[in-house]
């Protein structure tokens, strides 16, 4: 494990690290803000999974979490969103490749060697918190592709993750151009192992066992489209899961609709990890 940069923030400190994952077979750098006060036994985190084209200095710089984080005693920790560098795939596009691994397990050449993010966010990162920081009882957030990480892998995880939250989540990418395309590379066309990593239809199939916050701008360009909030909510509502989807009236897309309620989720995380 090495570390890329330690400061002090809040009476934390937040620190970028570097570390060779077995699940991606490449070094990956992710950050981990760690609050000042120790509460009783291990501190609790909260993984903040962030969207195409991000790195794990997205959130960790604009999200704006600290200050509440080192209030409540949560540790934060942002991943990057793929495997990267010369030894793994890539594509010119913005949404497949690099900076968008859609936090799945590919199992398509020639993605299917390095593109394991699901494995790499549900199992390798989890057990290196615990083992190599100490850190407790974790829950998953995220925004966008991010938010469809946090959903789909919290749900099918519940045994590892004890609380939920989305920003502006994509939360069925079979429905959705960004997802489909995603998808077809990383997973082909089998539309079972699709439905295995889609928010609307875990819901439906697992559910999730605590109430699950999500925040939606309604002038988010990304909303009709690709991220279709009322899905979810339709999904939920069928399925009978406790949620509290709020659409945040003139709020976009970007990291200041983000920073705007990084509190209440983080609130809503501590709640769940005490
Ligand atoms: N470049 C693309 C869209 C890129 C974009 O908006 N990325 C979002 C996440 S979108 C879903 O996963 C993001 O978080 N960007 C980084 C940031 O710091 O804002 C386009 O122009 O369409």
């Amino acid at each position: 494990m090495e570390t890329l940069s330690e400061s002090l923030c809040f009476g934390g400190v937040q620190r970028v690290l570097r570390h060779a994952s077995a699940a991606t077979g490449t070094d990956m750098t992710f950050s981990l803000y760690t609050p000042p006060r120790a509460g009783a036994g291990p501190t609790p985190c909260v993984i903040f999974l962030a969207g195409l084209t991000c790195t794990h200095e997205n959130a960790t710089v604009k999200a704006g979490f600290q200050r509440v984080a080192a209030e409540l005693g949560l540790a934060v920790v942002c991943p990057d969103t793929s495997p990267r560098g010369e030894d793994a795939p890539d594509s010119p596009a913005y949404d497949l490749g690099q900076g968008a691994g859609f936090y799945v397990d590919a199992t398509q050449p020639p993605w299917d060697r390095n593109f394991r993010m699901f494995t790499y966010v549900a199992e390798e990162l989890p057990a290196l918190l615990r083992d190599s920081f100490g850190l407790g009882a974790l829950g998953l957030t995220g925004h966008s592709m991010g938010g469809h990480g946090a959903l789909t892998i919290a749900m099918r995880r519940p045994e590892t993750f004890e609380s939920l939250s989305a920003f502006a989540p994509i939360v069925s990418p079979m429905n959705c151009p960004w997802g489909r395309k995603a998808f077809s590379a990383y997973l082909g066309e089998d539309r079972a192992l699709w439905a295995r990593h889609d928010a609307c239809a875990l819901v439906r199939e697992l559910g999730w066992k605590g109430e699950i916050l999500v925040d939606q701008g309604t002038a988010d360009p990304f909303l009709e489209d690709q991220l279709k909030t009322a899905l979810f909510e339709q999904a939920c509502a069928e399925a009978g899961q406790r949620a509290r989807i709020r659409m945040q009236a003139g709020y976009d897309h970007s990291y200041f609709f983000i920073a705007t309620f990084i509190e209440d989720h983080l609130r809503h995380h501590a709640a769940a990890l005490r």
